[in-house]
């Protein structure tokens, strides 16, 4: 797991920090291949992001060549105020010009079941069409950037502790009807896709994270349970770690 860690003096510096990271990643991969694709969370890493829908990032990226995904969602209405893309157009996409089709929303009409398989099915169509990447090694959507937020239990997208989908390996996308966390019913990328990504940053702020974060950096909790964000680890991808300096107050 490891990774590069950033330990910022405050939030509103780790949002400097995740923009400028954020806009050099957007135009390396334009440049490379002519496309961005970035995997977003609900939560606070929207909050985060708000340096980057601001001078001077703002004008320098070119926003025509984003891709934006989930990592989970939660099976409500678009406008629901529990819907992670409601969160993201709210706080980040409607600051900047992506393009309407290149914003990949789960279909808010369809039950947890029927929306994991569309959106796996949308993600092999873009693959087909040379937008999303594949890993050569596993065959598994290489996407160019992860953002994903940790709740204070350390669970990651909506793959919660304990639960059986931490064990998935086949399914791209699943679902899950008990989410300890409300709502109960989301959709989720699987670790497999989620440790297939070229960069992951896992950005954490906020004291009531300190212990997970103590634990996956730390000296672990002693425990036999193994907490979701300590099975971030990307196959052949860069893990770097955006931390407050509360996050990171047990280090
Ligand atoms: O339910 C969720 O929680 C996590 C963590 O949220 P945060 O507000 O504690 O940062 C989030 O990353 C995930 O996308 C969301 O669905």
């Amino acid at each position: 797991m490891a990774g590069e860690k950033k330990i910022l003096d405050s939030e509103e510096a780790l949002s400097t920090s995740l923009a400028e990271y954020t806009a050099s990643l957007s135009d390396k991969f334009a440049k490379q291949k002519g496309s961005f694709t970035v995997v977003l969370s609900g939560g606070s890493l929207i909050k985060s992001l708000r340096k980057l829908v601001e001078a001077p990032y703002v004008e320098s990226i070119d926003w025509s060549k984003w891709h934006v995904f989930w990592v989970d969602e939660r099976v409500v209405p678009k406008n629901h105020h529990h819907s992670n893309y409601l969160l993201a157009y709210d706080g980040f996409l409607s600051k900047v010009p992506i393009p309407c089709g290149n914003v990949y929303a789960i279909n808010d009409a369809l039950s947890a079941e029927a929306a994991a398989d569309d959106y796996e099915t949308c993600v092999k169509h873009l693959i087909h069409n040379n937008i999303i990447s594949v890993s050569e090694t596993s065959g598994l959507p290489k996407f160019d950037l992860m953002l994903l937020g940790m709740g204070p239990d350390g669970h990651v997208a909506s793959l919660f502790p304990g639960h059986p989908l931490l064990k998935e390996k086949k399914k791209w996308v699943a679902f899950i009807k008990e989410s300890p966390k409300p709502p109960p019913e989301r959709i989720t990328f699987t670790f497999p896709v989620i440790n297939s990504s070229a960069n992951i940053a896992l950005v954490v702020a906020g004291a009531s994270k300190a212990h997970p974060v103590h634990v996956t950096l730390g000296n672990g909790n002693g425990e036999d349970e193994v907490l979701p964000v300590q099975m971030v680890s990307p196959d052949e991808g860069k893990l770097t770690w955006f931390l407050d300096k509360d996050a990171a107050s047990k280090l």
